[in-house]
């Protein structure tokens, strides 16, 4: 089976996110299942560097209102489609944004831009000549790709299946219909049936429309985004396609992250040497700046928003350091939310530090020394750090949403005496029951037995891909029989 999948950030090429892991995984983890996947990405300047001697595909004269090429080239086992345009990717900053962290202005045209070529390829662009390839099915992520499916809808070309997954429904790419004339859509796309959402165009809620089938990346959440608390305005739409909507939670490449043989960790281990941690831990401790002594260090690995709940856990630092506990803190985001840990940095010098960078083997060697993760988002679609937490023996302290919820199993009376437990978790999301949670997560820390039995059935876990590409590769075959019926 061939698959066409289209995403705006790929490990390890470009990434700000847990969709890049995803875009980056998942095609290596369906080879196993007899699925081909060519992924489809935007040319930045980081990819372009990575792949010298690209081979061109095609070239598009003007692609909404620029000239593109596609280039294919292998990139550590990952077939790669790159969209090479310099007018829309050729710039600095990142992937969505400037360096003083403004959207670029025309990220709609980006988008879009990406969006139509992948509905070309799907159709059929790559077809002809030597070595020509068609997809029997499309995947695409997120807003940025959601588009796909409304173009393949508006063209005369012959159908192809769609998937379209939701990593993250916050972000919706919803625009003013001042942009609708320049989409190279036909003007009846313009409905309620079609790309318009509240008047404007919306690019995720096109694909919500438009996909043959729908899927989020954990079943709760799957559940959760057809209510108003969780839809962020989709839910009418999510409720009405009920029917094509699936839940499959994420795995992690268990290669990459595997403690043993990790790079990016100072001390290799596995769950019957859990001891050899101490030393990840004092090497965490040392590249915060924090006090090296006994109890629990508490790690967040994150962007430091509201959907991850940042600002409660900010609001428990003082009593997490009464406790006994440190922090150490990897992530930027809110400046409001950063200068709340920098002040609370500053308040307990050598038992919370905070690092606003972006640092890929750092966050490996974090999971790999600090006791503990916390998580207490607001909503969470799946969450990949607390897959690599129950992987590294890093024990993930959760807010019971979405993925989190479906993914660690809290230490209740039971799941301890059964040998069951992961976690801790808490719900609902609030400031009291994350200190509750904390206060739970210190008290089991200084039960060694009790602790190492959760590290140690953490890392038991199956949070591979295995099962979930399983179940990918299986709706890509149920959506392709739906075709020939
Ligand atoms: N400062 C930093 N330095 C280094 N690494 C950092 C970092 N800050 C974050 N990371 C890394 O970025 C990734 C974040 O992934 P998450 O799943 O937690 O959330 P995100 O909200 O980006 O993804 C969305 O998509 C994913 C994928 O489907 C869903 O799991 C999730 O719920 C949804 O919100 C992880 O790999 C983490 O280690």
């Amino acid at each position: 089976m061939q698959v066409l999948s289209v995403a705006s950030e790929v490990y390890p090429l470009v990434k700000t996110g847990g969709l890049a892991d995803v875009a980056g995984a998942l095609p290596l983890a369906l080879k196993g299942h007899g699925v081909s996947v060519k992924t489809l990405m935007p040319g930045y300047p980081a990819v372009m560097r990575a792949v010298k001697g690209a081979k061109l595909r095609l070239g598009f004269e003007n692609l909404l209102g620029a000239r593109a090429d596609l280039l294919e080239v292998e990139h550590q086992g990952l077939d790669l489609l790159i969209l090479d345009s310099p007018v829309f990717f050729d710039r600095p900053g990142g992937p969505y944004a400037d360096a003083t962290g403004k959207d670029h202005f025309d990220n709609w045209r980006r988008f879009a831009a990406l969006s139509k070529a992948g509905a070309m390829i799907a159709q059929g662009a790559m077809a002809d000549g030597d070595g020509g390839w068609r997809p029997d099915i499309v995947h695409v992520h997120d807003w940025q790709a959601a588009m796909v499916p409304a173009y393949m809808r508006y063209s005369d070309e012959p159908e192809v299946p769609t998937l379209t997954t939701i990593h993250n429904i916050a972000f919706q790419g919803q625009y003013g219909a001042d942009i609708f004339p320049y989409l190279d859509l036909p003007a009846h796309a313009f409905s309620i049936e079609g790309v318009e959402y509240f008047g404007g165009v919306g690019f995720l809620k096109a694909g919500l429309q438009t996909s043959w089938a729908i899927s989020t990346v954990s079943p709760s959440y799957a559940e959760e985004i057809l209510t108003p608390e969780f839809g962020m305005g989709l839910e009418g739409l999510l409720t009405i396609r009920q029917g094509d909507l699936h839940g499959i939670v994420n795995g992690i490449d268990a290669e990459i992250w595997d403690p043993a043989t990790d790079p990016a960790v100072k001390a290799h281990y596995n769950a019957t040497t859990l001891k050899i941690r101490a030393e990840n831990k004092r090497a965490v401790a040392e590249r915060f700046g924090l006090d090296q002594e006994a109890g629990p260090l508490f790690c967040v690995i994150s962007r430091l928003t509201w959907q991850k709940g940042m600002d409660l856990l900010a609001e428990t630092l003082d009593d997490l350091i009464a406790m006994g506990g440190r922090l150490a803190v990897l992530g930027s985001g809110d400046r409001a939310l950063e200068n709340a840990f920098h002040a609370a940095a500053k308040r307990h010098p050598g038992k919370v530090s905070v690092l606003s960078i972006y640092d890929e083997p750092l966050s490996h060697l974090m999971q790999a020394g600090c006791d503990a993760i916390v998580i207490p988002s607001r909503f969470e679609p799946c969450g990949l750090t607390q897959l690599y937490g129950l992987r590294y023996g890093c024990i993930p302290v959760v807010a019971r949403t979405g993925g989190l919820n479906d993914t660690v199993i809290d230490a209740s009376h039971a799941a301890v005496a059964s040998k069951a437990a992961t976690g801790i978790s808490f719900s609902p999301v609030t400031t009291d029951n994350l200190r509750r949670a904390l206060r739970r997560t210190v008290g089991l820390y200084h039960q060694p037995k009790v602790w190492t039995g959760m590290q140690k059935q953490g890392m038991k876990s199956d949070v591979s891909w295995e099962r979930s590409a399983g179940l990918y590769a299986g709706l890509y075959t149920s959506l392709i029989a739906k075709k020939g019926s």
